[in-house]
């Protein structure tokens, strides 16, 4: 029977490994880079994106500028969730990352919901979002251990009345 786990996605078939627990007592499940990606220093884009806007003589406020070009960088993990209905999976970054990376979770934790499984836009592909607050750009490499997944009970509230089909993630649920 199968309760809650992990499985590959379809394209990084006998690619990348199954999140697995460090040790007896661990509680997240470390996942793993299923590529290499650079996630840029925040100070090299923010410097570079206002340098570009002052010798252009640019119009748009230079913090509007700033804005788009400042962007944190989702590391693909090939990797998908499955678990019970009142269950999620949350992401969070290892206490590692932030001393000796400079490497920040974007979203403060990450939530898999359990109908991202299997979702038609992108079969529930985990990914981690990164923001590089070093000096210097970070290289991540494929099968670096980047972050760790638990799972999680949730409860419901009396006025529950969720109506939409999960079919994606990333902002796929609605207007804003
Ligand atoms: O760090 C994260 C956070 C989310 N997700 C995926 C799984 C989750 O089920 C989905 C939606 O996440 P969330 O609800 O936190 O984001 P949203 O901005 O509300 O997107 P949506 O409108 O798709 O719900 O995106 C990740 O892969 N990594
Ligand atoms: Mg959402």
């Amino acid at each position: 029977m199968k309760t809650r786990g992990f499985e590959v996605i379809t394209n990084y078939d006998g690619k990348v490994n199954l999140p697995v627990r460090a040790t007896f007592g661990a509680a997240g499940y470390d996942f793993e880079a299923a590529e290499d990606v650079v996630v840029p220093s925040i100070w090299k884009q923010g410097i570079a994106s206002t340098l570009k806007a002052v010798l252009k003589k640019e119009t748009l406020s230079v913090n509007e500028k700033l804005q788009k070009e400042v962007k944190p960088t989702l590391v693909p993990t090939g990797i998908k969730a499955y678990m019970g209905p009142d269950e999620y999976l949350q992401l969070t970054n290892r206490s590692s990352n932030p001393l000796k990376n400079y490497l920040w979770l974007a979203n403060g934790v990450g939530v898999i919901d359990s109908d991202y499984y299997n979702n038609p836009d992108n079969e529930g592909h985990i990914m981690f979002q990164f923001l590089n607050f070093g000096l210097v750009d970070k290289k991540i490499q494929k099968g670096d251990r980047i972050g760790q997944g638990i799972f999680l009970p949730f409860l419901k509230a009396d006025q529950d009345k969720a109506t939409a089909e999960r079919v994606g993630g990333f902002g796929s649920s609605g207007k804003n």
